[in-house]
């Protein structure tokens, strides 16, 4: 489909290249190279499994310099490059990252996105500087980033790669899903999203369901097993099922792993609900796990709680440690052998 809209010889691929021209802007190799000082390495913001992304500036009009991302993608990888574009392209939400643009070069192939200041979720876990309410804030916007993707385009799209790294933060500390270079496309919305047939298994082992290893076809359930391990590491501060996994870890309740740096700041009632959705996430039968709209919900529902709680005491909570979440030991001996490709 996206060969045809950079193709220049039918009609039909003539109506679709203006199609997408109307969506997204297609820059020179000149402009991206004069954007990012010829891929400057100190302009190098970072690496993923798919090329380097850059900082870049932009002219626009009159106006001064504003700031870009700009991934070049590696050459072997041009096909997820296609992938990506024709899918953002047509994406529109505030906790989805933009498009800006595009270049398609001879081998150079490039996307523009609008630039996340704050870098990766991951990031700042890693450094335990997010308080809990942030890190709620954080979620229910993931959350709602994500149900738009299944239940809000017009058609279900299964982002594939959701862990705290593709989750980036922008000057306000507000999250926009990124890393759509797998993502997959369904038909039509129906009220249930339909199983997307898929060749390869694909993802980040400790963020993937167990059916991904063993069906053809995926659905949008398995984003949202993923997105239950993205819960679990924001408590933990930690990732929650390492390779190899580490069962002693695993065997303990979730109160007891809770990162330090937010100890005793959550409110009991808050957790309750925190903790069910999460639980509910991981379930093994994809279809025992909610919709990312239930999600949603449940975490706006649990940060309410929490706001509440706040405003009666000093934040000094106690949590009774009960749960224990371990998903199911298959499920760790599947991606522990597995060849599958981290993203
Ligand atoms: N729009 C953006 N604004 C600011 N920084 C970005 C943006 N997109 C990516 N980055 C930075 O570049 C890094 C690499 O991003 P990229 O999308 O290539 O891979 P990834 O999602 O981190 O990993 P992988 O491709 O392996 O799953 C990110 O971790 C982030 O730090």
């Amino acid at each position: 489909m996206f060969m045809k809209c950079l193709g220049n010889t039918s009609s039909s691929k003539k109506q679709y290249q203006t199609v997408i021209e109307e969506l997204s802007h297609q820059f020179s190799l000149a402009e991206i190279r004069k954007s990012t000082n010829n891929f400057d390495r100190k302009r190098l913001i970072g690496r993923g499994g798919f090329g380097e992304v850059y900082k870049g500036y932009l002219q626009h009009y009159a106006a001064s310099d504003y700031i870009v991302a700009v991934k070049r993608f590696s050459v072997e990888h041009s096909e997820v490059f296609k992938n990506e574009i024709e899918l953002l392209c047509q994406l529109r939400h505030p906790n989805c990252v933009s498009l800006i643009g595009f270049c398609s070069h001879k081998k150079e192939k490039i996307v523009v996105y609008e630039y996340m200041s704050n870098e990766s979720l991951d990031r700042h876990l890693q450094r335990g500087e997010l308080s809990w309410k942030q890190r709620l804030e954080i979620c229910t916007g993931a959350a709602r980033g994500l149900h738009y993707l299944h239940a809000g385009a017009k058609r279900t799209i299964i982002h594939r790669i959701v862990k705290p790294r593709t989750i980036l933060l922008d000057d306000n500390m507000h999250p926009k899903l990124t890393g759509f270079c797998i993502s997959v496309k369904g038909s039509r919305l129906m009220s249930k999203p339909k199983p997307i047939k898929v060749d390869v298994v694909a993802g980040t082992p400790g963020y993937m369901a167990r059916e991904l290893f063993t069906d053809d076809a995926i659905t949008d359930k398995s984003d949202v097993y993923s997105f239950g391990m993205v819960l679990l590491e924001v408590v933990c501060g930690r990732k929650y099922i390492t390779m190899p996994a580490e069962r002693e870890f695993l065997e303990k309740p979730v109160e007891e792993k809770v990162d330090a740096s937010i100890k005793g700041k959550i409110a009991p009632k808050c957790w309750e609900v925190f903790i069910d959705i999460t639980k509910r996430c991981v379930m093994y039968e994809p279809d025992e796990r909610p919709t990312m709209g239930e999600v949603e919900v449940q975490l706006e529902y649990a940060l309410s709680l929490q706001e509440q709680a706040d405003t009666n005491t000093n934040g000094d909570y106690t949590l009774f440690s009960t749960t224990v979440i371990h998903p199911g030991a298959e499920l760790i001996d599947s991606t522990e052998d597995s060849d599958t490709e981290e993203m």
